[in-house]
């Protein structure tokens, strides 16, 4: 970054914010978070997804008094989005997930904490305190780390455990192949596995001492190619925290999932950096919600950049939707302050549009504020484009 953009105040648009992060950070990195599996079209097409739909608003309802908090489990959150888990947040700044994690205290955001972040779940979670924060996980094919990572998120205040699915194994990431570059292996996402009693007890030197073995048996446990519904239950005797699937797509999986007694789904597939030809995550919301019937909490993410797209994703039948790539973009450009900016313009964008679109609250959106729009009328997505 040159020392003029350096002051320059920061961007609105996410493909300015984007600009921003590349111009700010190593190329590696930079692509590592704008890639997608393969040809990347399930990563363009959850951005394209949107643009098929519109809002159809209702004028003279009175918005003067909004609210755009959202219950769900009976706890309150002030804004319907929370902050994606987002591994290996070092490669864009030092600071990483406790940049982050700050900027979402200050605006009462939930943080969802990665597995695989690049400070321990314990130091996150001390610079969240009473901010509400949830625990994704990757669930090792290790059940003794599996056990311990969960256990210690509870001890340290975490109050959900989000299991991600849709990674049996790492998507086929064509860029990053391209480029050798893999965080993991370079230690990025060791944290919460190096500080880990029990994963320390299966290794012969402790990683301080042999790292590159430490590092492989990580890189061993890390996946479960293995796991099915039925290993659910397993998880659920460990803890009594809500449990949500992350990256389920399918109707059939949410009907699994009612049968299993999870807790919550989030609809996703994975931001296109998983199965490349997937369908777009906006497109499976609606059959998904409409297996759930409101019995469990359904989020949605991939692809949500703007204001609208929330309010587009929640008349659908979400209860709430998780932001990824643009937060991250704003802790590229900016640190904790880039992050601050990039959420308090998304809490706006939301506010302004739940007004113009008729609505006082969240709770009043549903499908009479959507229509699909023409085929021919959709438009570029995203520009211009700096990937
Ligand atoms: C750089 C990067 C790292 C990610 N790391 C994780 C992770 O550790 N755990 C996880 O469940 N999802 C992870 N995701 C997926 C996000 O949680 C989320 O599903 C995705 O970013 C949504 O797509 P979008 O950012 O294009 O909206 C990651 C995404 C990116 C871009
Ligand atoms: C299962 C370990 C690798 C996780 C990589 C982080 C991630 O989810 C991503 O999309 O990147």
């Amino acid at each position: 970054m040159s020392p003029v953009e350096k002051h320059l105040p920061f961007p609105y648009s996410y493909a300015d914010w984007k600009q921003r992060a590349k111009q700010a950070i190593d190329r590696e990195a930079f692509t590592y978070v704008a890639s997608g599996a393969g040809s990347e079209q399930t990563m363009k097409a959850n951005e394209e997804a949107f643009n098929r739909w519109r809002l159809l608003p209702q004028v003279l309802t009175d918005v003067t008094h909004r609210d755009m908090s959202v219950s769900l489990w009976g706890q309150a959150m002030a804004t319907p989005f929370l902050l994606a888990p987002i591994g290996m947040q070092g490669i864009v700044h030092p600071d990483g997930e406790l940049a982050s994690a700050r900027a979402a205290k200050a605006l009462g955001v939930p943080f969802i904490a990665s597995t695989v972040s690049t400070f321990t779940l314990e130091q996150i979670a001390s610079e969240l305190g009473a901010s509400p924060h949830w625990f994704q996980l990757y669930w090792s094919n290790d059940m003794d780390v599996t056990k311990s990572l969960v256990q210690r998120a509870e001890a340290a205040g975490y109050s959900a455990i989000v299991i991600t699915v849709d990674t049996a194994l790492l998507g086929w990431r064509e860029r990053d192949l391209s480029t050798g570059y893999s965080p993991l292996k370079l230690g990025m996402g060791s944290a919460n596995f190096f500080h880990d009693p029990v994963f320390r007890e299966k290794l012969t030197k402790p990683p301080e001492v042999d790292r590159k073995a430490a590092l492989e048996h990580l890189l061993n446990i890390v996946f479960h190619p293995g796991l099915t519904w039925g290993d659910l239950a397993s998880l659920r005797e460990i803890t009594p925290l809500p449990i949500l699937l992350k990256g389920v797509l399918h109707p059939d999986d949410a009907s699994l999932a009612l049968d299993c007694g999870v807790d919550g789904l989030i609809v996703s597939n994975h931001g296109g950096r998983q199965l490349d030809g997937a369908v777009a995550a906006l497109d499976a919301l609606q059959p998904v919600c409409d297996i759930v019937q409101n019995r469990i909490p359904v989020l949605f993410d991939s692809g949500v950049r703007r204001g609208p797209d929330v309010i587009k994703a929640i008349a659908m039948g979400a209860d709430a939707v998780l932001l990824g790539r643009p937060y991250i973009y704003g802790l590229a450009a900016g640190g904790e302050a880039g992050v601050r900016h990039v959420l308090q313009h998304l809490i706006s964008d939301i506010d302004v549009s739940l007004a113009l679109t008729g609505k006082r609250t969240i709770r009043e959106l549903n499908r009479s504020v959507i229509v699909k729009s023409n085929a021919h009328d959709t438009g570029p997505v995203s520009q211009p484009d700096v990937s």
